[in-house]
């Protein structure tokens, strides 16, 4: 017998949560139901965690950009502090309590288990808690993403590191391989180079960060190569094995890599294909799910958050959550927008990035100009002088006059990237950008420098 309530959602990530608690709180009767910890990746695994490791990465940085600048330093490194936080203040020992007491408190009810679609309207729950609902008003699906493991012989034998070991990691490996440099990739990398591991990224394509500006992949390489990291950008991994104490990669071409851990940050896949899917026609082995402008994905099922492919970021997740909690509620808004994505990958220098790329643009309007200015070059980044790398390139819709996207790499660089993402949203026109104080001498001023480029571009 199938229990009555309001409203299922199935996956408590950042967007699921979201959604449930919202929900909950306009005094719906909410069940959100979770396999593993309420919140998922983001505060446990990924975003919070990795950015406490960044932060610790970048003050060490800091401290060996003394010498001089400032005097001197004896900088010398320690995990202990790191894991620690992670531990206490972030995960709570990777505890949701706090995150699970937050929900019911709201008068949500949580279910903990595996939860599927059972034909339309219906969730069947796998676990002690479990159950079948019947969801009155709708369901969302909400369960995130894996990591998706290439298929590279032996990998799936050896007991690699995702991104899961990596940020519960108790001390620094001596050594490590990253395969994959994409966000994860990179991220991570850096970190724990500056803890003293013995890094090498081994990325397929020929450069870092494949889905921004080239410009920013290059920079991104040479900046960790100075900081003594061994890449391998446009090879690709023919094998993999572990003895007992070290990883090899074989490379094409011959090459093998050694170390103590090896990290596999080759992208993600959304988690769609024990969901039940075809119990209501969907298709479990899709990339993602197709929603509307409103999230829907069919009458009364709505999905948010890394499932719907926008883009795997708790932002997205959580701006998708809010256009699902107003369609559920029928509450007016806008529809889901997405030209002014923005991404932030939190390298030193970091990468602030916004809208579509040069090569995208090109693929989608039939005059794009770009203009380009090197922070170095800025007075502030003249100024900044240790640490100072990046630019800031603008992506100019010609025929309109506005901008279609901007990438702002540097210190700082995804906080001085907020202001172009506001010009992108809103569609400033160029030429009132290029009439505006920027204030001296800030980071945000090679704005300034990289419109009167463009304004020489042809
Ligand atoms: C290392 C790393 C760093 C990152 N850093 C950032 C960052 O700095 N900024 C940023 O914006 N994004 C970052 N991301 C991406 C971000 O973590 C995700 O985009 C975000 O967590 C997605 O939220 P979600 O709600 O869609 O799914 P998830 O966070 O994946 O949560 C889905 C939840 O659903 C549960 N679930 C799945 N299937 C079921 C089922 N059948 N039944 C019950 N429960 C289920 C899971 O257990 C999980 O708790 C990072 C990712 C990684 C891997
Ligand atoms: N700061 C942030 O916001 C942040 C940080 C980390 C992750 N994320 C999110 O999580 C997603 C997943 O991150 P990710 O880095 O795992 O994925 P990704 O898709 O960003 O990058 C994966 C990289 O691995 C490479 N690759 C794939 N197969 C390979 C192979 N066989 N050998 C070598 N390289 C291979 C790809 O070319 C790509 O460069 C990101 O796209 C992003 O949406 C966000």
């Amino acid at each position: 017998m199938a229990e009555q309530v309001d409203v299922v959602v199935i996956g408590m990530g950042p967007g699921g949560e979201h959604v449930a608690g919202r929900l909950a709180d306009a005094g719906l009767g909410v069940v959100g139901v979770e396999a593993e910890l309420v919140g998922g990746e983001c505060p446990y695994w990924a975003c919070v965690p990795s950015k406490m490791m960044i932060r610790a990465g970048n003050l060490l940085a800091e401290a060996r950009r003394v010498p001089g600048m400032a005097g001197t330093t004896d900088v010398r490194a320690d995990w202990a502090p790191v894991a620690a936080r992670i531990r206490d203040d972030a995960t709570d020992d990777w505890n949701d309590q706090v995150a699970a007491d937050r929900f019911t408190g709201k008068g949500g009810r949580l279910v903990r288990g595996h939860g599927r679609l059972a034909g339309p309207g219906r969730v069947a729950v796998e676990g002690e808690q479990g159950g079948v609902f019947e969801a009155r008003h709708g369901i969302v699906l909400a369960t995130g993403s894996h990591p998706q493991v290439p298929p590279v012989p032996g990998l799936e034998t050896v007991p690699y590191w995702t991104n899961r070991e990596a940020v519960a990691a108790k001390e620094p490996p001596r050594s490590l391989l990253v395969l994959g440099g994409g966000a994860v990739g990179v991220e991570l990398a850096q970190t724990f180079a500056r803890f003293g591991t013995q890094v090498t990224v081994v990325e397929a394509l020929d450069r870092l960060l494949p889905a921004e500006e080239p410009e920013a992949g290059a920079l991104l390489e040479r900046v960790l190569r100075a900081e003594g990291l061994t890449m391998r950008t446009g090879a690709r991994a023919t094998g993999a094995r572990h003895d007992g104490d070290a990883f090899t990669l074989a490379l094409d071409g011959g090459e093998e890599l050694t170390a103590q851990q090896l990290l596999v940050a080759t992208g993600r896949r959304a988690a769609l294909a024990d969901l039940g899917l075809e119990t209501i026609g969907l298709d479990p082995r899709a990339r993602s799910l197709r929603t509307d402008g409103r999230m829907r994905v069919a009458p009364g099922l709505w999905a948010v958050g890394d499932v719907t492919g926008h883009g795997a970021f708790t932002h997205v997740a959580m701006y998708e959550a809010e256009i699902a909690v107003r369609t559920v509620l029928g509450e007016p808004g806008p529809e889901a927008d997405y030209r002014a994505l923005p991404r932030v990958t939190f390298t030193d220098p970091e990468v602030g990035a916004v809208g579509l790329t040069e090569q995208q643009a090109r693929q989608k309007m039939p005059r794009v100009r770009t203009g380009t200015a090197s922070l170095p070059s800025s007075a502030r980044g003249w100024i900044h002088k240790a640490g100072n790398e990046g630019f800031v390139k603008l992506v100019e819709d010609a025929d309109r006059g506005v901008l279609a996207g901007a990438t702002v790499a540097g210190p700082v660089g995804g906080e001085v990237m907020y202001g172009l993402a506001v010009a992108v949203q809103a569609q400033v026109p160029v030429e009132t950008l290029r009439h505006m104080i920027h204030a001296y001498p800030t980071f945000h001023r090679a704005v300034e420098d990289a419109l009167r480029a463009l304004e020489l571009a042809s």
